[in-house]
């Protein structure tokens, strides 16, 4: 695709600015404030009798009981009690009463939502506003993923970051996966969870299946893991060395029926969470989510109030099995349509095979309430027939409720001054113990001890997403420099083989680590001094933005969260003091990808300070969740402002 067309188009898709969300919050609460004052003035006020505890961090609950509500001519203040006013209801479109505002005396305007409390800090009217909001919302994410219990990738990374930066902003939340149990020593990651003594019956498969639920309570989350034999296996969460498992659309069937129950029965902290919360459902694993909620609960009045988003971190992988599947998975058979799926002529098998299928994606694209990707270009890529991997008309007509929020990095387990993996640490004051960290690196893969040599890194699954035909064909080009250059990755066997022949090759100069191994992960990406990141998709990205906090440079096809979070350098701007914080190419070609780099290596070589500058911009660049956090806060009004998908 090409960039500056692209780069057009993004402007006009939906988007979140944070900035925006704060201005247009500021001005509708002053616009409220004023109306009602005059409405204040005119009629008599109507006057809430109950005791109010000011406190900013407390989750504030209005009664509407309606003997506490009398309307009062004459205002009169009792000593020692605080006596909010009601200022207004708030109406949605349809004309629908979805919440209150209270003003009390103290100050602090206090707002009951029909689904969240929000406490807001307002100290002057008038003049700036102290910004202090809080949704409290009821979140339960579902996930085949969440680190540090499971991790393939990039999801279980967010499933296991973000959460915890949820319930830091005061939000109730549970993340719901799989007890993963391979029968080995990662069982132990799972050794704080008890069981809940709570077995729980579903239907799906043709009959009942009873799953376990397992707790533990950690950083202010509630981590619930769905225990049942199929979980139970060697190999990863999806597969072995023979592949892919063949039940997989049975064991995540169950995940999501079973999330779907627990904030129903699950007394986690002494009570459940109840009916009104708000489901993440990550991925096509959790994809059943927003369909249960539509055609098993909603339609018996249960979760009416709850709502759900589908967030997409990889639209490739879509959950498609022969549509007689639909049969097993415990839904009305008039909910068929929302599942099904027609595999394009080309793409079918044989003269007779209809290309019928169901895809738990495309369910969850149909039915969730609303629609998030991980990064804003990927939210506008999914839309175009190059990206929409065959969803992009049905994601196209879902426009008006789609998104995008780029990841966040949990800083404090990628941290280049405490990181535990390390042997030397730094910061972007005292940059001195990264050539340590190289020099680590290259005596642990048995390189050459070279401390002024480049060494280019790479780190991601082995799989067609993450450009690895492009290193393919440019590994013999690059090579040809000095430079060093250090792989890991697991995957794809064919990739896996290349390395290990490509190590044979060029002992001085490669390594091809394969495997998964996040203590290297972490060495490679504090020792290396460019990260190499090819992808010809990817929906955000994380390893660049851990690069970047490392002083790494990363080295990017210019796509979707990788265009929105690396800055092209530029060494002729602010004043000849450069800008950027990386190298980006596009289209994605071996000879693009060969010039990005060799930008790259000259300017390490030849100008100190221009790297030294690009490493400090990255490495103080802001990639904490907090900023996502607030987007995600601003959906969740979204999502339940809306009434809910009912089909
Ligand atoms: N062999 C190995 N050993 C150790 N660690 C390894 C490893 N291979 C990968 N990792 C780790 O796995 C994570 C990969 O995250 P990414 O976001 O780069 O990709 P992924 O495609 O899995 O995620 C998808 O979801 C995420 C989250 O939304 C999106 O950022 C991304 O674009 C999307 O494709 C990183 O933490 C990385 O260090």
């Amino acid at each position: 695709m090409e960039s500056l067309g692209m780069a057009r188009v993004i402007q006009s898709r939906p988007s979140i600015n944070p900035a925006l969300i704060k201005h247009n919050s500021a001005v509708i609460r002053q616009l409220k404030f004023s109306s009602l004052c005059k409405r204040r003035c005119k009629n008599s006020a109507l006057r809430i009798r109950r005791s109010f505890s000011g406190r900013s961090d407390s989750k504030v609950s209005a009664s509407h009981d309606e003997s506490s509500v009398v309307e009062d001519e004459e205002e009169e203040k009792e000593e020692g009690e605080e006596k909010p006013l009601l200022l207004a209801g708030e109406m949605d479109d349809s004309g629908s009463l979805i919440g209150f505002y209270l003003i009390p005396e103290s100050g602090k305007l206090v707002e009951k939502h029909a689904t969240t409390d929000r406490v807001e800090d307002y100290e002057d009217i008038e003049g700036e506003e102290k910004v202090q909001t809080r949704a409290s919302s009821v979140i339960v994410f579902v996930t085949a993923e969440a680190a540090p219990y499971s991790k393939t990738g990039g999801l279980g990374d967010v499933c296991g970051s973000l959460p915890i930066a949820l319930a830091a902003r005061g939000h109730r939340v549970m993340v719901v996966s799989p007890r993963y149990q391979h029968g080995t020593s990662e069982n132990q990651k799972f050794a704080c969870a008890v069981d809940l003594n709570c077995p729980t019956k579903l239907f799906c498969f043709g009959g009942v299946q009873e799953v376990g639920f397992f707790h533990e309570y950690r950083k202010g989350v509630d981590w619930v893991f769905v225990d049942h034999p199929s979980y139970h296996r060697p190999g990863n969460p999806y597969g072995d060395n023979y592949g892919g498992f063949g039940d997989n659309q049975f064991r995540f069937t169950l995940l999501c029926h079973a999330a779907l129950e627990a904030p129903l029965v699950l007394p986690l902290g002494g009570f459940t969470y109840g009916e009104k919360c708000l489901f993440l459902a990550n991925d096509w694993h959790a994809g059943l989510v927003p369909v249960l909620l539509a055609a098993k609960y909603r339609p018996h009045g249960v979760y009416k109030d709850a709502r759900s988003i589908l967030v997409i971190h990889n639209l490739a992988h879509q959950g498609v099995e022969a549509a007689i599947t639909y049969n097993n998975l415990g839904l009305p058979p008039e909910w068929r349509a929302a599942l099904e799926w027609v595999f394009p002529t080309w793409a079918r098998t044989h003269a007779l095979d209809t290309g019928e299928a169901v895809n738990f994606l495309k369910g969850a694209i149909v039915t969730a309430d609303r629609i998030l990707t991980v990064s804003q270009g990927y939210s506008w890529e999914i839309t175009t027939s190059e990206g929409g991997y065959g969803l992009h008309e049905l994601l196209y007509s879902r426009r008006s409720v789609l998104n995008g929020i780029t990841n966040g990095i949990d800083v404090s387990e990628w941290d280049p001054s405490s990181d535990k993996h390390l042997d030397a640490h730094y910061s972007a004051d005292d940059l001195s113990g990264k050539v340590r960290c190289k020099i680590s690196l290259q005596k642990e893969l048995d390189l050459p001890v070279r401390p002024e040599c480049p060494l280019i890194g790479f780190i991601g699954r082995l799989d067609y997403q993450k450009g690895i035909d492009l290193i393919r064909l440019a590994t013999p080009e690059i090579l040809e420099d000095d430079v060093q250059f250090v792989m890991l990755g697991s995957g794809n066997p064919h990739y896996e083989d290349w390395m290990k022949a490509t190590e044979v090759a060029y002992r001085d100069k490669f390594r091809g680590w394969v495997g998964f191994n996040v203590p290297i992960s972490h060495r490679i990406t504090a020792g290396c001094d460019i990260l190499l990141m090819p992808s010809m998709f990817e929906p955000c990205g994380l390893n660049q933005l851990y690069a970047m906090r490392y002083g790494t440079i990363p080295v990017v096809h210019c796509t979707g969260g990788l265009r929105d979070t690396v800055q092209h350098y530029n060494p002729y701007a602010d004043e000849g003091h450069g800008e950027g914080t990386g190298w980006t190419f596009s289209p994605p070609t071996k000879e693009n990808m060969l010039m990005a780099l060799r930008f790259a290596l000259q300017t390490y070589r030849e100008y100190d300070s221009s790297w030294v500058g690009l490493m400090k911009r990255g490495m103080t660049s802001n990639f904490t969740w907090i900023n996502a956090a607030i987007q995600y806060e601003q959906l969740f009004e979204w999502a339940f402002l809306d009434p809910p998908y009912t089909g």
